[in-house]
């Protein structure tokens, strides 16, 4: 009979618990899917004292570094999160032959490449399905089913935290702090929530998607982000008023020109569109590609018992690919994609702002779009009492408008915030799906 993978877990919080669970608890099962036995032989923590049940107290080790430059391992699974000690664990664990699977984003999004490339030239998988969209398989769909079509645009709800609080306060009014206690206490958030609610953790993982979309190398720090921390329920009730509900989208496209956009910001999206009604935690991933047509992947894209499914679909492959002496192939980031400025992505916009009531008014203000070449595609006004409490400011527009470049909007924002029969206040959200 042929020895045991050696498994090494790192971290046994909120996914890591659940991962062990699985491995200890499905031991036979997974053993029939992979034709090996695996073995459980350390779980690295930070603090060895927490009552972890059903955890042999002896597989427990706050050496992480020590478990995982043993030598004898098959397969490390990263789920401590964060870039250090995550990828200096990475790296010896690679360089020592494990395989490794992690559903670390926020170090993937920087290290994907540099990782990638180690384990290519080490003979060793890297998987990470659980990193984007948790439980919903979208990265081997990426890199393995569609890789012989070509992608034109990934849009997706990505964020479990942050659209399960968009939810609950569109559907019961629920404020924006009793709503992220709930998503927290559900395991669903970041260990720093700022991490969910301003659109980085979205971000990191609208990086590994269009990296993976477009075969190039996308950073963080070139996706656009604008977190949902300044919707209000003003605009949650506009969108209402114009058949939409707010998201927080990560989309990636290719331009014209073969650059890529990758940008994660709050949207109204058409009640029409199959993203408005993805609920709760869930996230919902639409692909374009040119033969296949339009996908959609829907499913749980947080919490631990969903994201640890994922990770062991990897655990599972990882482990076949040793079993044979293989490793999966990785890489396919050879096109170098330029990353576009945002000012030059399209996007139908809706702006909101207070004028004044007075004759010409509305003409003026259509006025400043059609200078900047943006076209009007509903106008709507409605009087206020009180508006700003200033003389005359009685009247809201809200316009939605047809497509245009960022910068011509930014430009009409402009504007209009120096005419004097415009309110202080222009909102601005971008608009798909309508
Ligand atoms: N929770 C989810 O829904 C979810 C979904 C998809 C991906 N992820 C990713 O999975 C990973 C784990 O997430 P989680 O929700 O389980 O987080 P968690 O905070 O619940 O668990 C992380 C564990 O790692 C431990 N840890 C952190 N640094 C350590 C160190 N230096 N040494 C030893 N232990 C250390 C912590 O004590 C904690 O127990 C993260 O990369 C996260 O982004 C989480
Ligand atoms: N905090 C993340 C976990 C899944 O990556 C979310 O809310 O979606
Ligand atoms: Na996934």
């Amino acid at each position: 009979m042929s020895k045991p993978l050696k498994v090494a877990l790192l971290g046994a919080g909120v996914v890591g618990s659940q991962v062990a669970r699985i491995i200890l608890k499905e031991g036979g099962t997974l053993e029939s899917r992979i034709g090996r036995r695996l073995e459980l032989v350390g779980i690295g923590v930070r603090n060895a004292a927490t009552q972890r049940p059903g955890i042999d107290p002896a597989l427990i080790t706050t050496d992480l570094e020590g478990l995982v430059s043993r030598g004898d391992l098959d397969i490390v699974i990263e789920l401590i999160g964060g870039i250090e000690p995550a990828l200096g664990l990475l790296r010896t664990a690679i360089a020592n032959g494990a395989s490794v699977v992690s559903a670390n984003k926020a170090l993937l999004a920087d290290y994907l490449g540099e990782l990638s490339r180690d384990a290519d030239a080490r003979g060793v998988d890297l998987y990470y399905e659980a990193a984007v969209a948790g439980a919903i398989p979208i990265i081997r769909p990426l890199r393995e089913s569609l890789v012989g079509d070509d992608i034109t645009a990934v849009m997706g709800i990505v964020n479990g935290t942050t659209n399960y609080i968009l939810d609950k306060m569109v559907t019961e009014q629920v404020s924006y702090d009793s709503a992220l206690a709930e998503a927290q206490q559900l395991g669903y958030a970041e260990a720093d929530p700022t991490a969910d609610v301003e659109g980085h953790d979205a971000a990191a993982k609208a990086a590994i998607l269009a990296g993976l979309a477009f075969h190039t190398e996308v950073k963080r720090e070139e996706v656009f982000c604008e977190g949902i921390t300044s919707v209000t329920p003003d605009d949650i009730a506009a969108a209402e008023l114009m058949g939409c509900t707010v998201k927080l989208l990560a989309i990636a496209k290719l331009t014209d020109d073969d650059r890529v956009i990758v940008k994660v910001h709050p949207a109204m999206v058409a009640n029409k569109h199959p993203l408005a009604s993805v609920s709760g935690a869930y996230n919902a991933i639409f692909v374009n590609s040119r033969e296949a047509g339009e996908l959609m992947f829907l499913g749980q894209g947080a919490g631990g018992a969903p994201t640890a499914s994922a990770v062991m679909g990897d655990v599972v492959t990882v482990a076949r690919n040793r079993h044979r002496g293989t490793a999966g192939h990785l890489g396919s980031a050879y096109t170098a994609r330029q990353v576009a400025p945002i000012g030059e992505s399209q996007a139908q916009f809706y702006v909101s702002f207070e004028v004044v009531d007075r004759p010409g008014v509305l003409a003026r203000c259509a006025a400043v779009f059609g200078d900047h070449g943006v076209s009007l595609r509903v106008v709507q006004q409605s009087y206020i009492e009180g508006g700003e409490r200033r003389e005359g400011f009685a009247a809201r527009l809200g316009v939605m408008t047809h497509v245009t470049q960022e910068t011509n909007l930014s430009a009409v924002v402009e504007e209009l915030g120096r005419a004097d029969f415009v309110g202080s206040e222009i909102r601005v959200m971008r608009v798909e799906g309508f």
